[in-house]
This record gives C-alpha cells, sequence and structure tokens, in this order.
C-alpha cells in the first residue's frame, strides 16, 4: 500500500547547517559562504545550480540529503525563493520536520510555510482544496492499512472469493500495483493473470466502497491527484505556478503514478514539448510561466521498494522525461569508514547492470567488520546484547547511536527477550506501533465516524463497542436495510424503526446515533479536536469501562488513551502558533498551513503518521533502536549489527529463485550496511526457530561476498555447525539448547519457588516472553495463565514450567 517511510530522526542524517544551532542568525553575506563550507565541488554545483532539471545520483552516505536541505536554505536567503513556493518532497513526515527545522535555523519562521513533506502528505493538501471537482465532500477520511483491509474483506466475501486461494492481502496488493501505474478499475482487466480473473471486479467494488463512503486509501492519494491535474488544467497550471522549486530525496524509490505526479508538476509545459530547456534568465512570459526548478537525488542502488511499484526507471530515465536535465554525480562518502564503505561496495558489486561507481571515504580504515556465528537466534541476541553493554561500559558507544537491523519484524523478539533480562534500554520502531492498538483504534474510529458520517468502516467498528447492546442481528438488519435501500449504513441506522428489530433495539441504535450527531454538532461548533476527543471518551462510556476493568492491560489501555489524548493537544497548540508571516507576505499562496486545530485537520495528521515517525530523537532517546531494513534507509548509526545474515532470512526465502528478487535483497543488505558509521557487526545463527521448529540456514551468500581481509570472526559456530545435518544431530542440538536455557532458567528457581502475580512479566523458554493474566492454585499447584502475544495464551504450572520472572 503507502511506501512505509523512514527518516533521518534517531541519528539525523543531518549535521546543523552552521555550527552551534543556538548561534544567532548570522548576517546575509556571509551565508552562501556558510552554506556552501566544507562541501565539496560536485556538492557546491548542486546547491548552486540554476534552470534546468537536475539530478544528483550518488551512492550511500555521500551528502544527497545535506545537498537537498542547504539547496533549500540557498533558495531561500540567496535567490530569494519565497518559502511558499518550494515543494520538498522527503520519505517520512520526520525527515520533513528535521528539514524544515533546519531552514528555520536561517529563515526563521518563515520555513513554516514552506511544503516540506511526504508524497502522501502533500497530495492530501492538493485534494482537501480540489478535489471537490470530482464530487468528493471536502471531509474525506483517509484510510490506512488496516481500515482498507477490512473493507477488501467485506468486497472478497461479497464476491465469493476463497480466502485460501486468495488472500485480502494478495488482492490488495493487486490493487495497489493498479493504482500505483495509474491504472483505474476499468482498465484493469488486462491485468489480471491467471487465477486473478475476479480481482478487477474486487477492484471496482473496492472503488465503489471507498466512494460511497467518502474515503480514499493511501495510492488514491497520489493516483487522484494525478488524475485531477490531468483531467483540470487550471489546477495543474496552478500549482506550477505556485511551486517554483521542487526537490525530492530518494527519488530511486518512486512508483509511477509519482513520477507522473512530478512531470505534471514539472515537465515542459505542454505547448512548449519540444522547446529548450528553460533557462533562469528568460523572464516569464505573460501566459506561459517556465516550469518549476527540479532537483531530484538517488542512489539506484537503494531501490528497494519495487515490490510496492517503485522503479529505478525513474532515475535511469531522467534526461529523457526532462529534456536538458543535468546531472551531477557524488563521489565522496562522508558517513562510513572505508572498511565499511569497501564491504559495501564488494556486495553491491555483484548484482549485473548497474553503472560502476567509485564511492571512497577519507575517514580512514576503522575497525574490522565482526563477524558472529550464533548457535540460535537466542544466542545471536544474547550477543548482540553484550557487545552493545560492552561498547557503552567503555564509554566507546552510546544507546543512542546503535541500531540492531533485521529482514522481518518477527526477527526483533529474540532481541526484545534479551534486552529485557540484561537491561538494554530498546525501542522497536515498526513493531505494534501505537497507532495500530485496540483502543487507539477504536477512539479514532469515533473521531472519524463523527467528522465523516459515510464512513462505515469507522462506524461499524465502534456500533457495539463499548457493548450497547447492539450485536450482529442488529447489525446485520441495518445492513440489509442499507442495501436494499442502496444509502450509507450510517443513514441507515437513522432508519431503524424501518427494520423488523425490537423497539428495544431500535431504541439503543438511535441512542448511538444521538451520540455521535451530538459530537458532530461540536465539531460543527468549532471544538478543537482534543475536546471532541475528551468528551467522546467520556459519553461513549469507552473510559468508564477501561477503569471499572480488572484486567491490567486495560490499565495499559488507559495509558495509551492519555497519551493519544496528550497527542491531539499538542496538535492543536501547535496548529495554533502557526507563524503567518510569511504567507501574509503572498496573499495568494494557498495551502499555507492554516491554524487549524479542528478535527477533519487532526485526523489528516495522524492518518498520515508513519510507523518510523517513532524513532525517538538521539536527544531524548538514547536507546538501541531496532528496526528491519526498509526502515533503515537514510539514517545513519556508530555502531549498527546487521543480524540474521542467512540464506533464507537475509536473501529472504521466498527471493532465493528469482534474480530479480535477489538483487533487490542485495540493494536492501547494502542499505544496512552503509548505515554505519564506524562499526558494523555480521551474525547468523545456525539454528532458529520458525513456526515452532528449528530451521537451518546457510550462511547469507552475500557473506561470502564480502573479502575476508575486512572481517574479524569473533566465533565461526560451535562444533556441530552443519546446517546441513538437520535431522537428528539438530534435533539434539536443539533440545540440548532448550534445556541449557531451561537449566540456567532453573537454578535460581531451584533455591527460591516462582511466586507469581497477575500482571507480572515472565520469560518462557520457548513460548518467550508473556504477562500473567490469572492465577488460580498456589505452592506446587499453583497455576498461571499467561498471554504470550503471538504465541498465544497458555496455562502453566508456576513450579515447573521452564520460566523465569522479570523485574
Ligand atoms: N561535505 C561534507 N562535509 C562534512 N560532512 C558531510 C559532507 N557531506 C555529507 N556529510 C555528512 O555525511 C553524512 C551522510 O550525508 P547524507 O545523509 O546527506 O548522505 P546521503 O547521500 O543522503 O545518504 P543516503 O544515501 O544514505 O541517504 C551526514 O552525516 C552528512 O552530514
Ligand atoms: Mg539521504
Amino acid at each position: 500500500m503507502s511506501q512505509p517511510v523512514e527518516t533521518p530522526a534517531a541519528a539525523p542524517a543531518m549535521e546543523p547547517l552552521f555550527g552551534e544551532p543556538d548561534k544567532p542568525v548570522r548576517k546575509r553575506r556571509s551565508r552562501a559562504k556558510e552554506l556552501l563550507e566544507g562541501s565539496n565541488e560536485p556538492q557546491r554545483e548542486a546547491v548552486l545550480h540554476e534552470g534546468s532539471p537536475l539530478l544528483v545520483v550518488a551512492g550511500a552516505g555521500s551528502g544527497k540529503t545535506r545537498v537537498l536541505t542547504r539547496r533549500i536554505a540557498y533558495l531561500v536567503s540567496e535567490r530569494d525563493a519565497h518559502p511558499g513556493s518550494i515543494l520538498a518532497i522527503t520519505f517520512t513526515n520526520k525527515a520533513a520536520a528535521e528539514m524544515r527545522h533546519r531552514v528555520a535555523d536561517i529563515i526563521g519562521n518563515r520555513a513554516r510555510i514552506m511544503w516540506v513533506s511526504t508524497f502522501h502528505s502533500a497530495c492530501v493538501r492538493i485534494l482537501r482544496a480540489e478535489l471537490h471537482r470530482f464530487g468528493y465532500a471536502r471531509e474525506f477520511s483517509i484510510y490506512d492499512d488496516a481500515d482498507s483491509k477490512r473493507l477488501m474483506q467485506l468486497v472478497c466475501s461479497d464476491l465469493g472469493l476463497d480466502p485460501k486461494r486468495h488472500p485480502v492481502r494478495k488482492v490488495l496488493n493487486w490493487v495497489s500495483n493498479c493504482k500505483n501505474d495509474l491504472v483505474d478499475h476499468e482498465s484493469a482487466g488486462s491485468r489480471a493473470g491467471l487465477g486473478e480473473e475476479s480481482y478487477p471486479e474486487a477492484y471496482a467494488q473496492y472503488q465503489l466502497r471507498l466512494r460511497k463512503a467518502s474515503a480514499l486509501d493511501f495510492d488514491d492519494l497520489i493516483m487522484l491527484t494525478v488524475h485531477l491535474f490531468q483531467a483540470f488544467a487550471e489546477v495543474r497550471e496552478h500549482y506550477r505556478r505556485r511551486f517554483r522549486h521542487v526537490l525530492v530525496d530518494e527519488y530511486q524509490d518512486t512508483n509511477h503514478a509519482q513520477y507522473v505526479l512530478i512531470r505534471e508538476l514539472c515537465g515542459p509545459s505542454d505547448a512548449g514539448a519540444a522547446a529548450p530547456a528553460p533557462t533562469d534568465q528568460e523572464a516569464p512570459q505573460e501566459g506561459a510561466i517556465d516550469p518549476p526548478e527540479l532537483m531530484v537525488v538517488g542512489d539506484s542502488d537503494q531501490s528497494i521498494y519495487a515490490f510496492r511499484g517503485a522503479t529505478i526507471r525513474n532515475i535511469l530515465d531522467f534526461s529523457t522525461d526532462f529534456p536538458g536535465a543535468r546531472t551531477i554525480m557524488l563521489e565522496q562518502n562522508y558517513r562510513s569508514t572505508q572498511t565499511v564503505l569497501s564491504a559495501a561496495n564488494a556486495v553491491i558489486s555483484h548484482n549485473d547492470g548497474r553503472p560502476a561507481k567509485n564511492l571512497w571515504s577519507a575517514a580512514g580504515d576503522g575497525d574490522r567488520i565482526v563477524g558472529y556465528v550464533a548457535d540460535s537466534e537466542h544466542d545471536e541476541a544474547q550477543f548482540v546484547a553484550s557487545e552493545v553493554r560492552e561498547l557503552v561500559e567503555q564509554g566507546r558507544g552510546t544507546y543512542g547511536e546503535t541500531a540492531v537491523f533485521y529482514r522481518t519484524n518477527a526477527q526483533s523478539r529474540a532481541f526484545e527477550e534479551v534486552f529485557i533480562r540484561t537491561g538494554v534500554p530498546y525501542r522497536v520502531v515498526g513493531g505494534v506501533r501505537f497507532y495500530e492498538r485496540k483502543e487507539i483504534r477504536d477512539v479514532i474510529a469515533y473521531l472519524r465516524a463523527i467528522a465523516n458520517p459515510a464512513d462505515d468502516v469507522s462506524v461499524r467498528r465502534i456500533l457495539n463497542v463499548p457493548k450497547r447492546g447492539i450485536g450482529d442481528k442488529s447489525e446485520g438488519a441495518i445492513d440489509a436495510l442499507a442495501q436494499k435501500a442502496g444509502i450509507p449504513f450510517s443513514e441507515a441506522l437513522r432508519r431503524a424503526s424501518e427494520t423488523a428489530l425490537a423497539p428495544g433495539s431500535v431504541k439503543k441504535i438511535t441512542g448511538f446515533v444521538d451520540l455521535i450527531d451530538e459530537h458532530r454538532q461540536l465539531v460543527a461548533d468549532g471544538a478543537p479536536a482534543h475536546d471532541v476527543l475528551a468528551s467522546i471518551l467520556d459519553r461513549s462510556g469507552y473510559h468508564a469501562e477501561l477503569q471499572g476493568s480488572k484486567d491490567p492491560q486495560d490499565e495499559t489501555r488507559m495509558e495509551n488513551l492519555a497519551e493519544f489524548l496528550a497527542v491531539a493537544e499538542e496538535f492543536a497548540t501547535q496548529a495554533s502558533t502557526v507563524d503567518l508571516d510569511g504567507a501574509g507576505a503572498e496573499p495568494n499562496l494557498v495551502g499555507a498551513p492554516e491554524p487549524d486545530p479542528s478535527l477533519p485537520a487532526f485526523l489528516e495528521r495522524i492518518a498520515l503518521v508513519a510507523d518510523s515517525d517513532q524513532i525517538p530523537d538521539a536527544e531524548s532517546g538514547g536507546v538501541v533502536t531496532l528496526m528491519t531494513l526498509h526502515t533503515a534507509k537514510g539514517l545513519e548509526f556508530d555502531t549498527v549489527f546487521l543480524t540474521g545474515c542467512e540464506d533464507g532470512i537475509l536473501p529472504h526465502q521466498r527471493t532465493l529463485t528469482d534474480p530479480g528478487e535477489l538483487a533487490e535483497e542485495r540493494r536492501l543488505t547494502y542499505v544496512g550496511i552503509t548505515r554505519a558509521r564506524k562499526r558494523l557487526y555480521l551474525s547468523r545463527a545456525v539454528s532458529r526457530s520458525a513456526w515452532g521448529a528449528p530451521q537451518h540456514n546457510p550462511p547469507s551468500r552475500f557473506l561470502g561476498e564480502i573479502p575476508d581481509r575486512l572481517m574479524d570472526w569473533r566465533r565461526l559456530g560451535s562444533a556441530v555447525t552443519s546446517w546441513q545435518n538437520s535431522s537428528a544431530t539438530a534435533r539434539y542440538r536443539e533440545r540440548n539448547r532448550i534445556e541449557g536455557f531451561a537449566s540456567r532458567v532453573d537454578s535460581p528457581r531451584a533455591k527460591k519457588s516462582i511466586e507469581l502475580a497477575v500482571g507480572d512479566k515472565i520469560l518462557h523458554t520457548s513460548f518467550g516472553l508473556g504477562t500473567v493474566k490469572k492465577i488460580t492454585g498456589s505452592g506446587s499447584n499453583a497455576k498461571a495463565e499467561v498471554d504470550f502475544g503471538s504465541m498465544g495464551a497458555k496455562l502453566l504450572a508456576v513450579q515447573f514450567a521452564p520460566i523465569e520472572k522479570l523485574d
């Protein structure tokens, strides 16, 4: 669906523009010099370039993002560009905030009116202003991944699609790919392969339902903006006039729809398609304005979203797409040691058909890369935890400057368990995300139902949450009425009396409708989002239900809701302090942020919050960051642990037979390696548990591509390292591993019997981390019901189970 986005946040890949951030803003004369200070020649050229479209292609850590940021500052401070005429596209909201902050160091608060945002956020702003032209209401909802999935689930069951053969996710991806390629449902028929014959119909139904709910999914945001520009020349022209400078980071990960969007904005104007490239000397003529100046930066070796429609064609064909384009290459890497860089270069050089690059570093060789072969994923995690502690204890590193990368989210569990036990502070990026927690999703559904009456998915989600006696039967009757009368579900709720439902049920439904209406009135009266939120938590009974519960998890839920309320309050404060001084200078500018603490504005903001936006800032965090390789793009850390270097993990199992996908896995590895500034660790486990059974993976083929001289192998595995020997030996080793671990856990238990209480956290040798939900019996008969998250709930004999109580 939407591209997950990553951010320079834990360790911003951007140094302050001027030495110390608190220095008073210097005189303008010296700004240009300062902005260019320390830059190498091609970097300077990229900052100074004027006129024709500009492509900066360069390997990792060569300063692409830095150049882009400095160029913005230069445009405003030296070329008198109005901040409101700048559109900068970054990969995450956080990266956008970071960039705006840097520029604000120079031009002050006026930086706030620049459009520095992700593709999705920029499109939302355009659509809010323009989408009515397609007959949409201004208060459309934005469906995130989970909402889209729910909706598609309804479609699939309507069409009678067998979920085994046609998993919802698969159908949704198919639709998403269509949208990324700007193929609408009418013309999607020819894309359906064998077995996918019903997908175009699913696409059509899905769009119909979205439309009925006045909702857009993430992919629609881009596609509809493109459609708008293509359908209404005056809209396109308006934004071309507005944005005189367009800058795009991570261009290698743009998909076709995003490319067309940029082309609509910055391509040659229709009339003058064959005209020579515009230069800055040409005065704009009446009616025919030069295209905006375009700068894109990227690295085709870091293209890692092909599976979501991204195409490096956009980089390769830039000069054809944008006639007269200039290309600048950067070759010096400022991030990493030569050792790290040589390893990265060695790996990526195994990909075919890429232009040779000559990336070098002046940072010296630095430490060799530490290699480690662990017996199991637990051993691997132990090793990482003890290395991290040692680095910190010896003053050679900090938690905040350390990251652990893995290929798939599920791999984080082993690290979490060991980190908790050994007291290494950490944060998982992209695990169970805040905005995906049930309670948060529930209240967002309330807010959406209030903001957008047609949002059926949201209304149905909270119809009986908390329980108010509107059960499946009532919902079914309302649904039937909605289908029969061809009206939205929420409309049918109002006509509940027309169904055969008992008066008691109708009354309950009316109560719900009144509750929502009452809050809709609050919004209409101008109440800010946090007031609406506080009121609905109270009046819906949601808060009271959690408060009355004895389940300790509900306590956590209350904390999360409190945090969410704080988010809403903070949003209102920020919204009301936006300085409009810059916007005032040019009253015709549209889209400058308005001080808008309203519910729709708040919903828009949270709909676009990406998981990686939760990366703690280095200052506030000071914790180890655990994340997938995809999330790591654009970031940098002093110390990087790249774990699970096994064939079947990295490269991922399903890519092993496809050379194209294998090449993408190699690029992913390249991204991972090049995040490291000083120290890189590569580890693998001889055995790891998968679906309850041990799995024995050979070493990653990418490890073999790194020259030996760069590696310092700390451990090559125990005597029995043969992964081929999967049967008897493996079982023996696996048993030993568990018993070995259990006996370590057992020893303190033998001395002192375990006492557990509800809410305690425990560690089980096989099930991992769990929370005690219930205790029955006592002494040697004590039994605990424990929630092991994704492993399910288990009943354990407290004194005999291989468990350890965590503090
Ligand atoms: N001329 C320079 N002098 C000093 N430091 C520099 C210079 N150019 C870049 N850097 C630093 O090098 C690091 C990498 O820069 P940056 O993140 O902009 O690279 P990038 O090309 O965007 O990398 P990636 O491909 O990983 O996104 C940053 O810490 C940046 O501040
Ligand atoms: Mg970058």
